[in-house]
């Protein structure tokens, strides 16, 4: 079986590690390094994977996936230069940074694939989108592939749409969480308790999330069909056309695509 390892178990690289062994892959595949002593050994505890060093994981693994901050890159990569073995495909969660980059810092001919993955990977549901840099061949995007369809869904997208992916679905459950926290505040302002205000709007989110995903009706049918005439939701929606909510989801999104361009361009030699 194709050994993992997983380079910076934050967030991000403890969701894909958890979510891969909750999809079957054995503990045994799945390695990773961490900074802290007491994280690493919290993650072998809870889970079983091994914490390995930079080297050994190098030694070690098929796959590598970069799951460090944009901002921690460079030593990370000045560590793995001499240690990596040839044909070892790299597979970088970073948000912003291209596989030139990668290409550029490690030996050549070094195979990159770039993936923008989203934490619902923890339930089997993230959206991750995959882009081969110039040494990846078919067949490690199919790997790359195989690895994340346990966790979720896969596309394969050109590298040029990756930030705007990164704002889309990258930062995307961010932006539902803002809303359900936003709705059940609602709720604790007409007076109802929280811990049912919580139900009533994570059912919903549930809910609504489970039509779309049916995939019958496109959104806007579906929110007609909850629009009554001269009824209450309308009178909801004349509130955020009013505050300009869709002009806000459309600059935020926006100006998260200009972060993950920005964070490239702060590698550039
Ligand atoms: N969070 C998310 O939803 C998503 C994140 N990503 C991308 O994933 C990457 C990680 O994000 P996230 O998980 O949120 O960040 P975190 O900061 O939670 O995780 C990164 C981890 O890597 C550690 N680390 C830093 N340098 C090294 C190193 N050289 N060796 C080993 N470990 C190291 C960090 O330690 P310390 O904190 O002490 O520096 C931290 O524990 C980013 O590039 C981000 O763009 C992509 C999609 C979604
Ligand atoms: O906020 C971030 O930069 C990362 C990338 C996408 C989601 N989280």
């Amino acid at each position: 079986m194709t050994k993992i390892a997983v380079l910076g178990a934050g967030k991000i690289g403890e969701a894909l590690l958890s979510g891969l062994a909750q999809g079957g892959r054995a503990a045994t595949d799945l390695m990773f390094t961490e900074k802290h002593e007491s994280r690493a050994r919290a993650l072998t505890e809870q889970y079983g994977f091994e914490a390995v060093t930079v080297p050994g994981a190098a030694e070690r693994a098929d796959v590598l996936i970069v799951a460090v901050k944009p901002q921690d890159i460079e030593p990370l990569l000045v560590e793995l230069k001499p240690v990596l073995r040839p044909g070892t495909l790299i597979v970088s969660l970073c948000a912003g940074l291209p596989t030139a980059l990668f290409e550029r810092r490690l030996p050549e001919g070094t195979p990159v694939v770039r993936v923008m993955p989203n934490t619902p990977m923890v339930v089997g549901e993230a959206m991750s989108a995959v882009s081969g840099g110039s040494n990846a061949t078919p067949e490690h995007l199919k790997l790359v592939e195989e690895i994340l369809s346990a966790v979720g869904k896969v596309a394969v997208v050109p590298e040029s749409q990756q930030d705007a992916v990164t704002a889309l679905s990258g930062s995307g459950p961010a932006y539902f969480f803002f809303l359900v926290e936003a709705m059940i505040d609602a709720g604790i302002l007409l007076g109802i308790p929280r811990d049912l205000a919580s139900r009533l709007i994570i059912q919903s989110a549930v809910g609504a999330a489970a039509m779309l995903n049916e995939g019958s009706n496109h959104p806007v049918i579906l929110r007609e069909a909850v629009t009554s005439p001269a009824g209450t939701t309308i009178m909801a929606i004349r509130e955020l056309e009013k505050h300009g909510v869709r002009a806000a989801l459309l600059a935020a999104i926006e100006s998260a695509r200009d972060r993950s361009v920005e964070l490239g361009r702060q590698h550039e030699d």
